[in-house]
């Protein structure tokens, strides 16, 4: 914590660079843009492959972005729609904090408490060194987890709320892993935006 009033949790684990925002987006605000992309993104559900097995992804998803590279990831080839005017909007409050301008924001669609992301790491080869992925929540809160690749006894793990916004920079993505887990609770659905730079 930076102090007792700070809008801004360091996380401070080792080889991260890893910052929370709480309260990024006011709660009136986050529902209005829950509202809108839930019912404007045209969510898909796409096939992915890991270690030769093809699954349908556990969550629905969306590519939007300033370019039309795409970006690929477990053998998926995403092709970007143009930025809408909300994703603009969001996309230059969270350059604000993030001091960094982003090409492309890949967007989930949690369903239930059964749609999840397996352990990963954003660090396909598209982002570059040390990427700055810029993640919003919007909707149900969910736990994130962390876990460092090699010092197993690094973990963390975070709840992240409905208009928050977490920073992940520096080696982050080389030393660590992270997820969002199914649960067995009933839970609501839950809109997470990653801002990237696909260079
Ligand atoms: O839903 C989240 O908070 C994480 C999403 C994520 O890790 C990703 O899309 O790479
Ligand atoms: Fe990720």
């Amino acid at each position: 914590m930076d102090g007792l009033f700070s809008d801004e949790i360091d996380l401070n684990l080792p080889d991260s660079d890893i910052i929370y925002y709480p309260d990024f987006i006011g709660k009136k605000e986050a529902d209005v843009y829950f509202d809108l992309l839930r019912n404007k993104i045209p969510w898909q559900q796409d096939d992915i492959t890991v270690f030769g097995k093809t699954y349908a992804q556990p969550r629905l998803t969306a590519l939007y972005g300033n370019n039309d590279k795409p970006y690929s990831y477990s053998k998926l080839v995403m092709v970007p729609h143009p930025f809408t005017r909300e994703l603009i909007e969001i996309k230059e409050r969270v350059e604000s904090k993030a001091d960094a301008t982003f090409t492309t924001c890949l967007l989930n669609l949690y369903r239930n408490g059964q749609d999840s992301n397996g352990w990963h790491a954003d660090n396909e080869k598209e982002l570059g060194d040390n990427p700055i992925i810029a993640s919003v929540t919007l909707g149900q809160e969910r736990f994130f987890y962390l876990k460092h690749r090699t010092n197993k006894s690094l973990k963390q793990k975070i709840l992240l709320k409905h208009g928050s916004l977490l920073l992940m920079k520096g080696s982050t993505q080389e030393h660590w892993l992270h997820q969002i887990p199914k649960t067995a609770k009933m839970v609501d659905e839950r809109i997470n935006l990653t801002f990237r730079i696909i260079i």
